[in-house]
């Protein structure tokens, strides 16, 4: 399967290497990408065989059969409706932009019309699927994550103290901190929906990891997760699982046997 990249940071370049480079996933290559900064693209165009694209619009007219994200939450609110329509599936890292329910209609109402697929990985955090199969039911009561960043993992965040510098809904944070609580939206949308998942934002002087706390009840009982995640040397902001997982989602997004 041929694949087109938008945006060649943190996440784009670990896929580059683990999709082209290291060849990780049989008969799917990185066929052409698209990024801001052009001249990165092509220095990475150039190491990993992939065609550099000039603008999003290129890209979706090329043969690529499915397009995965790894830019920003406004990225996909300008291109998602496009690549849909125009037959190609698409997988997202800033799925934060799904915390509209406007947006997600539409992008939904484009996929129905279409025959086209969006594919959410799990991100930097884990139990969706206790999530959805607690509230598959009706049965599913709060969900809450608090989420733990060094101060310059984060925007706006005081230096030297440790502080809560958000706390409220998921679709408040995620408009406030669309590069750092993804987390919040993904949870949402397995669980309760952006407005009634609630978010805290602490920055800690005093860690070095990305940790998100979660937790949960209804009637299955009682779900408490914490994970404490490697950053990504090249964008503290984004924890190594995040990529981690848009690889594994590509990898498991045709398998004929599913786990989960
Ligand atoms: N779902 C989750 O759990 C998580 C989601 N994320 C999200 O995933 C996304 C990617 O993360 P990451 O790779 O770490 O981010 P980076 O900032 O490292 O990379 C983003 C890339 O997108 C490019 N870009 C920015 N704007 C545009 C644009 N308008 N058109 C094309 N390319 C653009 C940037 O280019 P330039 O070099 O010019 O800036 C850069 O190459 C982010 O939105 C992040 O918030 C991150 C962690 C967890
Ligand atoms: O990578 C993380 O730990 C979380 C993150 O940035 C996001 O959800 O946007």
């Amino acid at each position: 399967m041929k694949l087109g990249l938008i945006g060649g940071g943190n996440i784009g370049q670990f896929l580059l290497q683990s999709v082209n480079g290291k060849q990780m996933i049989p008969n799917t290559t990185i066929s052409g990408m698209f990024s801001r900064n052009q001249k990165t693209a092509q220095r990475l165009a150039d190491v990993y065989q992939v065609i550099n694209h000039e603008s999003i619009e290129s890209i979706i007219q090329s043969d690529v059969e499915a397009i995965v994200e790894a830019a920003t939450v406004q990225v996909v609110e300008q291109s998602a409706a496009q690549i849909l329509a125009s037959g190609k599936d698409l997988i997202l890292s800033s799925v934060g932009a799904l915390a509209d329910s406007h947006f997600y209609n539409e992008l939904m109402s484009i996929c129905q019309a279409n025959g086209t697929k969006i594919h959410l990985p799990s991100g930097a955090v884990g139990g969706l699927d206790i999530l959805k199969a607690a509230k598959s039911n009706g049965e599913l009561e709060a969900v809450s994550i608090t989420t733990t960043k060094p101060p310059h993992a984060l925007e706006n965040a005081p230096k030297d103290v440790r502080a809560v510098i958000f706390e409220g809904s998921a679709s408040e944070a995620i408009k406030l901190y669309p590069k750092n609580i993804n987390v919040s939206i993904i949870l949402s949308l397995a669980g309760l929906g952006p407005e009634k998942t609630n978010v805290k934002i602490i920055s800690d002087p005093d860690v070095k990891k990305n940790s998100h706390a979660i937790d949960a009840f209804g009637a299955f009982g009682r779900l408490t997760l914490t994970i404490e995640n490697d950053p990504m040397p090249s964008n503290p902001k984004t924890s190594y699982l995040a990529a981690l997982s848009v690889l594994a989602t590509l990898k498991n997004k045709d398998e004929w046997i599913r786990v989960g």
